[in-house]
């Protein structure tokens, strides 16, 4: 799992160790991590070390020190490497072993064009920004402001442009604590973070601005702190999904009630339905219109399909809201298995059947324009925008009034408990954004939850709390539907219809790791 410490919280790990003398240890640390990051990546660019070209950028800080020692290190092994330093005190010994291992330096000064140096940082193989980390406050400004504009405009967007960018500990332009960019951003193909992930990398325009985040071990003890975003990596998710056993039968592997679709909008249920089933439980029990029955009948006949109540479905969890708009059987449907005390995943039309409180077994599944409509609702004036823009922030507080897990939809998927734990997906593929795309996602959600409904030892696998284990299987959720999109995307614009034989691929790499991790 990646887990990010806020900002504040790194900083307080790092003042006993600096107070007794290790700050530059400390230093000495990040650095060799992040060279030894760099060294993989150039690797990888089927370059080394030797006869490579690399800029360093540094501010003033340690941030900046950390990037000019790292620079030693790369000069030491046979790299050319030049340092642009952003402000005329930089931190004087880094710049000092920069200079003795050969490498040359110039200062931008304040109101000098910085276009031929950007131009120049544009060309290198490998540039290393060490502008401003944990100590940066608001936007980028001055000079480090004026860089990344006149770099981004040289070297072009990430993924176009020739240069690897690399970040030290954080990409300059994002704010550390929520991800958020006010004014240019140096993007960067990889992050190399010290002590722990950092909020900003996996939150917001920051998770996209961060390419692949390294967690660099420096030795600072976290543990007193909370962390403040997790991530699920591939074997988190590995360990949460439940396998069949020899003893299983289909009721013990998931039984998931699925009240979705209407007259108006029949094709959200099968999409629910497909999504469900491709995931891996016992059986799905589809209640709807009779119309609707037969359309999830004919892509899926292993649904058992009625147009009856909650009541006489016995399930293990329950979808509720996909497509179901004008319908008030559907509506009676949601509102009795929220109140049935089982997990409920409530999307779309289900979302205004949400009673004040509800226990975290509850999963809604907004996206920002439905949160909004939700908070207004509960006297929390919020509009789209507001909540786009801080995301991570509007979901705890619709999770901390319901007391509902609160998955928000976006490219970066946020996953706030009520407990105030919040989980951060970033595995999704732009080609999702299509409709549909939401009813695949409860789907997937609803199978997880009734393959886990009754899984006491879920939560302690993956090493979250108990109260805790709905964001979790949330959060796993989304990175599934992710993938299953990311994979999907390979073969051109993503039909949702056809997601079912991707989401069954992700599962099959799931369950291998499983394998592979049990058996070392
Ligand atoms: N502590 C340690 O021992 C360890 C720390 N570590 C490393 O140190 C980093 C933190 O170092 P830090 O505290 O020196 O701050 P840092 O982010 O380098 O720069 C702050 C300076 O930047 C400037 N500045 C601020 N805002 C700005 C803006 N918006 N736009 C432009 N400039 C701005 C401002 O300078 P000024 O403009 O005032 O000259 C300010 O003083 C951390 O991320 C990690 O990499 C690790 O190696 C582990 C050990
Ligand atoms: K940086």
């Amino acid at each position: 799992m990646l887990v990010a410490f806020s900002g504040g919280d790194v900083r307080a790990a790092e003042a006993p160790l600096i107070e007794s003398g290790q700050g530059d240890a400390l230093l000495q640390r990040a650095a060799h991590g992040l060279f030894g990051v760099v060294l993989g990546l150039l690797r990888e660019a089927g370059l080394t070390a030797y006869g490579a070209t690399v800029v360093v950028l540094a501010g003033s800080g340690n941030n900046g020190a950390d990037a000019l020692y790292a620079g030693e290190r790369l000069l030491r092994r046979g790299a050319g490497a030049t340092a642009v330093l952003l402000s005329d005190h930089v931190h004087a010994a880094s710049l000092e072993a920069f200079r003795r291992a050969g490498g040359t330096s110039v200062t931008l000064a304040d109101g000098t064009d910085p276009g031929e140096l950007a131009l120049h940082a544009g060309h290198a193989d490998v540039v290393i920004d060490g502008i401003v980390g944990t100590g940066a406050q608001g936007g980028l400004r001055g000079t480090a402001r004026a860089f990344v504009d006149a770099f981004n405009t040289a070297a072009g967007a990430r993924a176009t442009r020739s240069a690897l960018v690399v970040a030290c500990d954080l990409p300059s332009g994002i704010d550390v604590e929520t991800g958020q960019v006010d004014g240019p951003v140096l993007a960067a193909d990889a992050t190399v973070t010290f002590g722990s992930a950092k909020p900003g990398l996996l939150l917001g325009a920051g998770a996209l601005a961060s390419g692949e985040v390294n967690v660099v071990d420096i030795g600072l003890d976290l543990t007193a702190s909370t962390p403040a975003v997790r991530t699920l990596l591939h074997a988190d998710v590995a360990a949460l999904v439940r396998a069949p056993t020899a003893q299983d039968q289909k009721y013990s592997r998931g039984v998931l009630g699925i009240a979705a679709g209407s007259s108006r909008y029949p094709g959200a249920a099968a999409l629910a339905v497909g999504a469900a089933l491709a995931t891996g439980l016992g059986m799905v029990r589809y209640l709807g219109p009779d119309t609707v029955a037969s359309l999830v009948h004919q892509r899926n006949p292993e649904a058992v399909a009625s147009n009856g109540s909650v009541a006489d479905a016995r399930s293990q969890a329950w979808v509720v809201g996909p497509g179901a708009v004008d319908d008030d059987d559907q509506r009676g449907r949601a509102s009795d298995a929220i109140g049935s005390g089982l997990p409920v995943v409530v999307d779309a039309g289900a979302l205004p059947e949400v009673p004040d409180r509800v226990g975290p077994q509850v999963i809604l599944t907004p996206h920002a324009g439905e949160l909004s409509q939700f908070l207004t609702a509960r006297g929390v004036d919020v509009d789209r925008s507001a909540i786009e823009a801080e995301p991570a922030h509007f979901a705890l507080r619709a999770a901390e009034m319901t007391g509902a897990t609160v998955l928000l939809k976006g490219f970066t998927t946020v996953v706030a408990a009520p407990s105030g734990t919040l989980f951060a997906q970033t595995d999704a593929s732009p080609w999702l954004s299509t409709a549909g795309s939401g009813d695949t996602l409860s789907g997937i959600l609803g199978a997880l939850a009734a393959s886990l409904a009754e899984d006491t030892g879920a939560a302690r696998r993956i090493g979250v709390a108990d109260e805790d284990i709905w964001a979790a299987i949330a959060a796993a959720g989304a990175a599934i539907h992710g993938r299953a999109g990311r994979r999907a995307a390979l073969r051109g614009p993503i039909l949702i219809s056809d997601l079912p034989t991707d989401i069954r691929a992700v599962m099959a790499d799931l369950y291998e790791e499983r394998r592979l991790a049990a058996a070392m």
